[in-house]
């Protein structure tokens, strides 16, 4: 795909619409990364104002900047090549996690122990810097593969991937010389990858990358054919690698699907390459090549040079980004092929690089009729791609994850934090600190995924409505405790002297299940009785009328979507009841789905009542908490009141 987005201070117009957990919605520092990397630093400069820049005109720049986050915040060595396509990392993450979220409507995520701190993070970063000067060093010095192998495993525990309770494994087509999207794929969600390309340059230098990161084991890089984009699934050496993969959890392939037809099943020991409903592969991915010839990558140039700056420059060799017909032609055979191969994976998905090619690539995967299909918007910087899945198993309902434009489109909720609020001191750090004290007392755990001394974004699910009814609580803990000691609890004890949240919403509902599953219609309470001094809430760009309504019919779904998820932060966002879902281009199979619904609903008795990020910031000397939903019954209400919770808790400070 061809890169026209770049990386700045400040965020650009599409940042926002990321993907909620792609941890590049803030752009990462050019002063940290130039710090780090020298050669990175080599591209950089102090303009005017002081600031980092990169100078994105130069192939180089953009190898060095791709090399930088990839060991940064990844832990993984690659070379690029300049002469070849180089991979905008948030973007190619924002792919990533959108098929994480679709893996996650089948696949099973192991629950980890694994806490990720602030107080780690913080040390991880000064770490880095230590380990890359090692690194430039050791690779100075052509050090043996047994001592990098030791280096890998550090950064290994560092970056821990989510785990499956069984093998996901995913291809990528035209894996390109970085091999981008397997390294990724592996390090970052937890996958084995193969991956294929024809280029035999590209796929030498992907091979390289691979075995220097140690990753042959999770990553398999093999000869595409140019006849057919998923023949590669044939080969003697892909069978191997699949059948190693799924060695430790061998599963006879059954005579008949689980969710599909027979499928015949070989009797030498590479039919044990299967999933338990015979699928050889949980997806597809690629990022086809997209011009129909070199003139178009002139135009493409000029085009951007149209849209002002920052033009970055253009790489990719023609092999890469040329291919006859253009990506409509390419994408065009995939879904052709893709029906051949149906029953040997589960989802297959491509990314589109124009708009105008959406709505046919729509009519093309319409027209071979598959049972579920999505459509999804990549955006980053000012550059936006799309995403399209398609799917004839009936445990992959497409729709279910959420379109990135309908839950980026809503806006966060924000509380601007008041200088006199006793902290010791006016920081981000220090915030997010009360934030955390504040989250413990109502035992909530944040999972703190991107911490720095100007940014902490942390990841909050509640299944109980804990911060609800606190005067309650208190009196009854009260009459407790004066039952323990002996005392009765006087009347005056139940006029509690300490404050309450004027908007909380305990005095008109009962329990948060009950009220998800039989909500009190109309119960809305208004902010404005209650105004205060300290602390401003306020949605992005305007002020809101804090009402509380009751969700009138909460979608058991949105629970259900987290009831099989790991406590992880990365679990399951996307997942939304099929009303909610993404842009289809084939209307989405209903076969069954509630019926799932409920019964997981009923299996665990506890749907997610809240999920959202949480974002601590500082901005011109202004500390802002920022909350943006990403799911759960209570929806934007229950964000409402846990950030009414923190105002509360800011007065008595
Ligand atoms: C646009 S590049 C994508 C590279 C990389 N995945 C990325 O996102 O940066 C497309 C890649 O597809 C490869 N390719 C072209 N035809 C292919 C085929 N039939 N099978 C596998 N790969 C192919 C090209 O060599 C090229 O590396």
């Amino acid at each position: 795909m061809g890169e026209s987005g770049s990386q700045s201070h400040t965020p650009p117009a599409l940042n926002k619409f990321m993907h909620p957990r792609n941890p590049y919605r803030t752009p990462p520092s050019f002063k940290l990364l130039a710090t780090l990397y020298p050669n990175f630093r080599h591209y950089c400069s102090y303009d005017v104002e002081g600031k980092v820049r990169l100078d994105f005109s130069q192939p180089r720049a953009l190898a060095e900047l791709a090399i930088a986050l990839m060991h940064k915040d990844f832990g993984l060595m690659v070379e690029l090549p300049s002469t070849h396509l180089v991979p905008t990392i948030p973007l190619r993450l924002n792919y990533l996690l959108w098929l994480q979220d679709i893996v996650g409507l089948w696949a099973h995520r192991v629950k980890t122990e694994a806490q990720f701190d602030l107080k780690e993070a913080l040390q991880l970063q000064q770490q880095q810097k230590q380990q890359y000067d090692q690194e430039q060093q050791q690779q100075k010095e052509n050090c043996a593969d047994s001592k990098k192998e030791g280096e890998i495993k550090k950064n290994d525990a560092s970056h821990k991937p989510p785990q499956y309770t069984s093998p996901v494994i995913g291809l990528d087509i035209g894996s390109g010389a970085s091999c981008v999207y397997g390294l990724l794929g592996a390090r970052q969600c937890g996958w084995h990858m193969l991956a294929t390309d024809t280029d035999a340059d590209s796929l030498a230098a992907a091979a390289a990358n691979v075995a220097s990161n140690n990753m042959q084991h999770s990553v398999h890089v093999t000869q595409g054919s140019s006849s057919s984009l998923f023949g590669a699934l044939e080969k003697a050496d892909v069978l191997q690698f699949l059948s190693k993969v799924r060695h430790s959890s061998i599963t006879v392939p059954a005579a008949t699907h689980a969710d599909d037809e027979p499928m015949e099943v070989d009797s030498d020991s590479n039919s044990y390459v299967c999933d338990s409903s015979g699928y050889l592969l949980d997806f597809s991915m690629c990022n086809p090549p997209f011009f129909s010839s070199e003139q178009d990558t002139d135009s493409c140039s000029k085009n951007k040079k149209q849209r002002g700056p920052p033009n970055n420059a253009y790489t990719g060799t023609v092999h890469e980004t040329v291919v006859d017909g253009g990506e409509l032609a390419f994408i065009a055979k995939m879904v052709e092929e893709s029906i051949a191969y149906k029953h040997k994976i589960r989802v297959f998905s491509t990314l589109v690089g124009t708009a105008a090619d959406v709505k046919k690539v729509k009519q093309l995967v319409a027209a071979a009729a598959p049972l579920h299909s999505t459509v999804t918007e990549f955006c980053q910087g000012r550059t936006m791609r799309w995403g399209v899945a398609w799917s004839w198993s009936t445990s992959a309902p497409l729709s279910r994850v959420l379109s990135k434009k309908q839950s980026s489109t809503v806006k966060p909720l924000i509380l601007a934090w008041p200088r006199a609020s006793c902290l010791p001191v006016y920081t981000v750090t220090a915030a997010w600190e009360a934030i955390t004290g504040w989250l413990v007392e109502l035992k909530l755990k944040p999972k703190v995924f991107k911490s720095s001394k100007y940014f902490v974004g942390a990841y909050l699910k509640a299944y109980k409505a804990t911060w609800q009814n606190q005067r309650q609580r208190r009196r009854e803990e009260k009459r407790k405790n004066a039952l323990t000691d002996g005392m009765d609890s006087s009347p005056s004890s139940n006029h509690t002297t300490e404050p309450e949240s004027c908007l909380s919403p305990s005095s008109h509902s009962s329990s948060p299940i009950l009220q998800a599953t039989s909500p009190s219609e109309g119960a809305v309470v208004n902010a404005g009785l209650c105004k205060r001094n300290l602390g401003t809430l306020y949605e992005e760009g305007e002020e809101t009328s804090l009402d509380m309504t009751v969700p009138k019919k909460p979608k058991l779904d949105d629970g259900s979507s987290d009831e099989d998820s790991s406590d992880d932060e990365e679990s399951n966002h996307g997942k939304r009841s099929q009303n909610t879902g993404g842009d289809e281009c084939h209307t989405e199979s209903t076969k069954g789905t509630s019926s799932e619904t409920s019964t997981k609903v009923k299996q665990t008795g506890k749907p997610c009542l809240l999920k959202v990020n949480i974002f601590v910031k500082l901005i011109n000397n202004q500390l802002i908490v920022e909350m943006h939903q990403l799911g759960g019954l209570l929806g934007r209400d229950g964000v409402n009141q846990i950030l009414t919770y923190f105002r509360n808790k800011l007065q008595k400070r």
